[in-house]
């Protein structure tokens, strides 16, 4: 018989399997069960919804038989099982959700925790088995095939004989080794241990004959031990379950039953709703942002029951998309089992859902804001920026909503702060919400344009986020207090004597603003005497909507029009390079010229900003030395 190989990711991934040090072996039956489960949930599906199908719950199980003898364990299911093409397609190559290719093979070492981060379902089986057997008959189809594979080098697939439709997995356990037991997947209470641990809501009956003894018959004192068949697990499905009867473990086993993340969740949320729609939820925040999030790929969305059956793997209707990272299930009776997609997207009890469910979120992440802040420090920083996103898209219609969820870095308690917050220490006369923008917290902190807002003794929020400025210029002000950037044109901190000195300034010195605007012309806006500047001789800040920073990230962005900010170049008039620039100009043009280009192209340094003719800047540089 022909041998086939698997996919080079595939094997990579199955040798790691093969000689995993993962400690948590027995995971390897939570991932086989979870799959049968899913397969009964197809058929289970198809029966319902098609008259054809002859209906008996009691057709729908998972039976675990365990041989010693022959060292062999059986996870059989009556799922929809797999036609030749698809235990083909689906054990021949690694799962389709693509979690693998994602990781370089470089990053792959042995003994790299593939589990604990992916998780790897079927491949699992390869962790305590020689060989794995899947003998399989597909939903429609009148043949069974038998795949096998020892996880070296490849698998077989061959037709052989199944009655019903279904999936049986046999796997040959491996030998103990010095170091490992494998006997104990052969051991009865220890499959009913790990079945209870992973399995226990697991909607189908999972079945296991399990060794009882009674009194051997006309004996009074004799026991005799004979197998008796029981359902291991309670089958309740845990969102059914009573809040109190839960522990945090239980919500955390079911999220990695789930595969919804293989981090342990931050909160797990429990919703009994008995209103005019009835339904039970669970949803989850993750701690960890999911390797695709900020991708194009993610999908977001809950997994849709009606009345305990699945009918939609995600539903995005039921989630915001700034609360997209959230993960969980919605069971709801009132929901028709046949409702298509294109229905539920209008349907008005999922509306009543969604709304309640996002209300949900909302309160839960401000709890955890008000009384566990590091936890809720470390949400944000890996959720943080589609929290911002949310306040910008969609006209700004969910400011409201969010704005008290948003935290900056403030210069001042050097740490991040809530807008909340900022307001609550503002002195009486500061009149605005200042921020600055820059890569970094250092570089910001560097920023000439600070100097009179920090000197003021304001504080400044930070934004390193490029969707930062966006989302602020949405929100506008927070509670009725405007946002300004420090980079702005009036700071509304300048004081009359101040603007009185610059004036006559720019009334004595009009003729050497008038000759630097023309050497500049094609370059910026305006040039003027600074009213921020303390230290520094120049800095460069912007007129109107758009900001220097707003300009460089729409820049960046792909089919950008070259956008530019009004630029305006501002020269320290209390710094000597002014009175430079004055004798300058009275004395000798030329290195006016010089000293002019040479201010702007510092102060485009200054903001993060490219030179636009390096070789010129550093000609200019050797002119003066
Ligand atoms: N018992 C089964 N009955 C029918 N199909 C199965 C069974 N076990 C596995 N499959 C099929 O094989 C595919 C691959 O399974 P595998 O456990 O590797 O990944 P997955 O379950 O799709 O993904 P993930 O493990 O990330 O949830 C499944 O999607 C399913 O189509």
């Amino acid at each position: 018989m022909e041998k086939k190989e698997f996919r080079a990711e595939s094997k990579r991934l199955l040798d790691l399997m093969v000689n995993s040090i993962y400690t948590h072996k027995e995971i390897f039956l939570r991932e086989l069960i979870s799959n049968a489960s899913d397969a009964i949930d197809k058929i289970y599906y198809k029966a319902l919804t098609d008259e054809n199908i002859i209906f008996n719950k009691d057709d729908y199980y998972i039976r675990i038989v365990a041989d010693k003898d022959n060292r062999t364990l059986t996870i059989s299911d009556t799922g929809i099982g797999m036609s030749k093409e698809e235990l083909e397609d689906n054990l021949g190559i690694i799962a389709n959700s693509g979690s693998f290719a994602f990781k370089k093979e470089n990053e792959l070492r042995d003994g790299f925790d593939i589990i604990g981060q992916f998780g790897v379902g079927f491949y699992s089986a390869f962790m305590v088995s020689e060989t794995v057997t899947v003998i399989s008959k597909g939903f429609g189809s009148d043949e069974a095939y038998k795949w096998e594979s020892n996880g070296a080098d490849g698998y077989t697939i061959e037709p052989c004989k199944k009655d019903n439709i279904g999936t049986d997995i046999i796997l040959k356990i491996k030998q103990n080794s010095e170091d490992e037991k494998y006997d104990e997947f052969l051991e009865e209470y220890r499959l009913r241990g790990i079945i209870k641990k992973y399995s226990d809501f697991i909607r189908y009956p999972i079945k296991m004959d399990i060794t009882k003894s009674k009194l051997k018959e006309g004996s009074e004192d004799e026991y005799e031990e004979y197998l008796e068949e029981e359902v291991l697990n309670s089958m309740v499905p845990i969102w059914r379950k009573n809040r109190n009867e839960l522990t945090k473990e239980d919500y955390e086993n079911f999220y990695l039953e789930k595969h919804f993340g293989f981090d342990k969740p931050v909160k797990s949320i429990h919703l009994s709703v008995d209103g005019v729609v009835r339904y039970n939820a669970i949803l989850f925040i993750p701690s960890k942002t999911p390797y695709d999030f900020y991708t194009k790929e993610y999908e977001k969305g809950l997994e849709l029951y009606s009345n305990g059956v699945l009918i939609m793997n995600k539903c995005p209707d039921l989630l915001p998309d700034y609360f997209s990272f959230v993960k969980g299930v919605v069971d709801s009776e009132d929901l028709s089992l046949n409702i298509s997609r294109e229905i539920l997207q209008h349907d008005r009890q999922l509306k009543l859902m969604a709304k309640k469910i996002g209300d949900k979120i909302k309160d839960e992440l401000s709890l955890l804001l008000k009384n566990e802040r590091e936890t809720y420090e470390e949400f944000y920083e890996n959720f943080g920026r589609q929290l911002k996103y949310g306040i910008y898209s969609d006209f700004g219609m969910n400011k409201e909503t969010l704005q008290d969820l948003l935290m900056f870095y403030s210069s001042k308690e050097k740490k991040m702060v809530t807008l909340e917050e900022y307001i609550s220490r503002m002195p009486e006369e500061q009149k605005y919400i200042y921020y600055a923008s820059g890569e970094s917290i250092e570089r910001i902190d560097r920023l000439p344009q600070a100097e009179l807002v920090k000197d003021k003794g304001y504080e400044i929020l930070y934004f390193t986020d490029e969707i930062d400025e966006f989302a602020i210029k949405m929100l506008m002000n927070y509670k009725e207090k405007e946002f300004k950037s420090i980079s702005s044109g009036d700071l509304g901190i300048e004081t009359d004597e101040k603007d009185e000195e610059i004036n006559s300034e720019i009334e004595e010195n009009k003729d050497l603003f008038k000759l630097m605007k023309e050497i500049l012309s094609d370059k910026v806006k305006d040039i003027k005497p600074s009213k921020r500047l303390k230290k520094h001789p120049v800095c460069l800040t912007s007129e109107g909507e758009l900001s220097i920073e707003m300009e460089k990230i729409l820049n960046t962005m792909p089919n950008n029009e070259n956008i530019k900010a009004d630029k305006v170049l501002e020269i320290n008039i209390d710094h000597n390079v002014f009175n430079t620039l004055k004798s300058a100009f009275e004395n000798d043009k030329e290195k006016l010229e010089l000293y002019t280009n040479l201010l702007y192209n510092q102060a485009l340094l200054i903001e993060g900003l490219p030179i636009e003719d390096p070789v010129g800047f550093t000609n200019d540089i050797c002119k003066l030395m």
